[in-house]
């Protein structure tokens, strides 16, 4: 039997009782069909659904082989923010070496990111760092208008032209961006760049299985094929038609809405793993701007543990009991590393000799989820067997699925985000940008 990642609801049961989730099993039922039927709120952007099942061989190589391309340079610039980036960096770094930028003797170019941040030092500082590098730029933007990502790529442009040519650069660059509209598909198509599509119907935070996700990822050495397939699996696993009882998106859609009307209002999502720390940056987006709205929605945070026990650790176990925590357990490292005996014994570490450093982080994990259970904070668990493509695939298409459903319980729009244009609107009103006069003028008297 293939193996797959499991959901484990025993720690929430003694704040929301077996019977009050089971009692909601049929309103989760009947939103996964109101997706799958593309009956509810923001149903224009429901591309995501069948993605996994209706990607293509030919549409992977095609990925492949321009992957391939980028990866004779040393480096290549991921360009993008939100959705157009976090969803690669979350699978790269779940399955990158943790000291991979340090490695010396690489099979795979470098990844780093641009446009997700507007620090002057830090592009300045990519820029000391590509200097007499051979490097290439993905630049990925839906809407294609977005200013981060426009800025970043206009002086990544600049250098790399600067550095190797205008012919030789257009060959290192490829943009993702919509199929007809935005600044990125005009300049795309003018300089000759290499173009794939993120289909109209799929959102930004729902774009990590379209190109914006997968070329980078393959870019990075990984396989983008086994990824699919793991996406495809859990696909199958959570329509409608599958029972609840073994349906984990509808379970888990329901458990933390019943929390949230509890008073549980902050979901930590919690990890033992360091290399899941971009994952829960992606989780942040994809449950944030999904659900928070209307004035309500679970605000989503995250923890990586053991590592936060010792800063945020006293605030979860005795703070507000407005939390609940979604772990996030990696059943099996892919290295063995023991304790090693100690003829003095000064550390007192002696009683863990033989032990494997995963046998005290499991346990660690274990102790914390009684403790915070004690003190108050409902848990869930989600296991992976392992950090792999295929794993990951499930998780993404997973939570994905989860939300949509979440989403409609919570009766929001889980597919659009119009709060995020106030910062915008404000930005460009202060930069006077052509457009905006009037509300510059405007907003100078606030000032
Ligand atoms: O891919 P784009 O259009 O540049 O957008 C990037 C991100 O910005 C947002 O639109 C918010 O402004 C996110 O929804 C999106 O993931």
């Amino acid at each position: 039997m293939e193996k797959v990642i499991s959901l484990n609801l025993d720690k929430v049961l003694s704040f929301v009782g077996k019977a009050e989730i089971e009692g909601k099993a049929a309103l989760a039922k009947q939103y996964n069909e109101v997706l799958h039927k593309g009956s509810g709120k923001g149903n224009d952007f429901l591309g995501w659904l069948n993605l996994p099942t209706s990607i293509t061989a030919a549409h992977l190589e095609d990925i492949q082989a321009t992957a391939n391309t980028l990866r004779q340079c040393e480096v290549v610039v991921v360009v993008g923010i939100g959705g157009s980036y976090l969803g690669a960096k979350a699978v790269i770094e779940a399955l990158s070496n943790s000291f991979d930028w340090l490695q010396k003797d690489r099979k795979n170019p470098v990844v780093v990111y641009a446009g997700q941040n507007i620090g002057e030092d830090y592009i300045a500082e990519l820029l000391a760092f590509l200097k007499g590098k051979s490097f290439g730029i993905i630049n990925i933007s839906k809407s294609g208008t977005t200013t981060e990502p426009a800025l970043a790529f206009r002086i990544l442009k600049k250098e790399l032209e600067d550095s190797v040519g205008k012919e030789v650069a257009k060959n290192r660059i490829v943009a993702v961006t919509d199929a007809a509209r935005g600044a990125l598909h005009t300049l795309a198509k003018k300089e000759g760049y290499k173009m794939y599509v993120i289909p109209d119907n799929v959102g930004g935070r729902f774009s990590v299985l379209t190109p914006v996700g997968l070329l980078p990822i393959a870019v990075a050495g990984f396989d983008i094929k086994k990824l699919v397939e793991g996406a495809a699996f859990m696909e199958k696993n959570t329509t409608p038609d599958v029972p609840f009882e073994k349906n984990l998106a509808e379970q888990y859609a329901v458990t933390r809405n019943e929390l949230y009307k509890k008073g549980k209002k902050i979901e930590i999502l919690v990890n033992f793993n360091p290399k899941l720390h971009f994952f829960a940056e992606w989780w942040k987006q994809l449950y944030g701007e999904s659900e928070g709205k209307d004035n309500k929605g679970i605000y989503p945070a995250a923890v990586d543990f053991t590592t936060d026990l010792h800063s945020m650790g006293q605030w979860i176990q005795e703070g507000e009991r407005t939390i609940f925590e979604t772990v996030i357990s990696v059943a099996n490292a892919h290295q063995k590393v023991e304790v090693p005996a100690d003829a003095e014994d000064l550390d007192g570490l002696n009683f863990l000799v033989g032990k494997r450093v995963d046998y005290v982080n499991k346990m660690a994990e274990l102790g914390t989820q009684l403790a915070h259970v004690d003190g108050g904070v409902p848990n869930l668990k989600i296991e992976v067997p392992e950090l792999t493509e295929y794993y990951l695939g499930q998780l993404i298409y997973f939570f994905e699925k989860a939300c949509g459903i979440s989403g409609y319980i919570l009766e929001v729009n889980p597919f659009d985000q119009p709060g995020v244009e106030a910062y915008k609107k404000n930005m460009f009103a202060l930069l006077n940008k052509p457009g905006f006069e009037k509300a510059h003028e405007e907003i100078q008297k606030r000032l």
